[in-house]
């Protein structure tokens, strides 16, 4: 199962390649543009996160969805001009076809200074985390867990530029105030005999850059092929599933994929399933345009060039029907 799973979804090994110039870089790029023209999804090992970090945060985020009820309610996402805090069960659907998600999430952002001119401006993402009294550890662990999740964002970037031949730094400076959010998921066993627009989360593509993804060992996350089969992303020790966002496409004029996935809970013997996955967006002023070499001589962009800013804004739009309150920035944008 593993075999075929790695076929469709390959696995990089980073140990030669976590640092810039390291030895295994271009391998590790060479793969990596083999997996993003085809689903934009793939493993990776040897990524420098310590296991027991990973371990830690999986207990935090059933501590921290453990909360109860009527306590949630008060730090619901919904209350927070950068959609930070609790997800309710059905809240989202990310399949406009499908039945409203059968999952409940925590959401987080990075500490920002409450001074940071993004969070003064109020733009999304930036600053206002909701952080229940209950678990009071759970500040301090969310900030590291994201600064190291972070640094390993802006490793695969690197990779990502030498991978489309541009210099390791190209996107570096993309990446001064970037956008990130961590997330933390509880999805409840599959309930008997649910129809086929049942899901845990609808079947949908990733909206920033890069995500990475902890998995609990329960599996149930299915990535969608380009011939349109549903490969299961199985859940491999010591391993983070990485995929691409819907910015790459934009940034690399379509010649990067961000496949559509879902996840269905149905092998884990009625128990939840845990994820959380790490969303890594560049700075909401980052122009998203064919990066060189992308565009043929003579051809027009697939996309239009937009900032990473209003990229994600749409999304929300889209899949919440809200946008957080950031329509200061327009002139700035323009
Ligand atoms: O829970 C998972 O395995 C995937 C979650 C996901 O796709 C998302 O939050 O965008
Ligand atoms: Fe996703």
């Amino acid at each position: 199962m593993a075999a075929d799973n790695i076929a469709a979804i390959p696995l990089i090994d980073l140990g030669d390649a976590l640092m810039p110039g390291a030895p295994g870089s271009a391998e590790a790029a060479r793969l990596m543009r083999h997996a993003a023209t085809i689903s934009g999804f793939f493993y990776v090992r040897n990524h420098g996160i310590d296991a027991n970090r990973v371990d830690a945060q999986f207990k935090l985020a059933a501590k921290l969805l453990d909360v109860p009820p009527q306590r949630r309610a008060a730090m619901d996402m919904r209350h927070s001009p950068t959609m930070r805090g609790y997800e309710n069960l059905g809240a989202q659907t990310l399949d406009a076809t499908a039945r409203p998600d059968l999952k409940e999430s925590f959401y987080c952002g990075m500490a920002y200074p409450a001074d940071h001119p993004y969070v003064l401006a109020g733009y999304q993402t930036y600053g206002h985390n909701q952080w229940p009294e209950e678990v009071p550890e759970a500040p301090a662990q969310c900030e590291a867990y994201i600064q190291s999740m972070l640094g390993l964002s802006r490793r695969l970037m690197q990779l990502l530029a030498l991978s489309l031949d541009l210099p390791e730094g190209f996107f570096d400076d993309t990446a001064e105030s970037p956008m990130v959010t961590l997330r933390m998921i509880r999805y409840p066993a599959h309930p008997e005999g649910a129809d086929e627009r049942t899901f845990g989360a609808g079947a949908h593509t990733d909206w920033g850059a890069i995500t990475i993804l902890a998995q609990d060992s329960h599996g149930g996350l299915e990535v969608q092929m380009p011939d349109g089969r549903w490969v299961p992303a199985t859940p491999m020790e010591g391993c983070f599933v990485v995929n691409l966002g819907d910015m790459i496409p934009r940034w690399t004029n379509g010649l990067y994929h961000s496949n559509p996935h879902r996840v269905r809970n149905l092998h884990s013997g009625g128990a939840p399933r845990y994820s959380i996955p790490f969303f890594y967006e560049p700075d909401y002023f980052a122009r998203i345009e064919p990066v060189p070499g992308t565009v043929a001589e003579g051809e027009s962009p697939r996309f239009s060039a937009c900032t990473a800013g209003e990229h994600l804004r749409e999304m929300y739009l889209k899949t919440y029907g809200m946008a957080a309150k950031d329509d200061a920035p327009k002139a700035a944008m323009a």
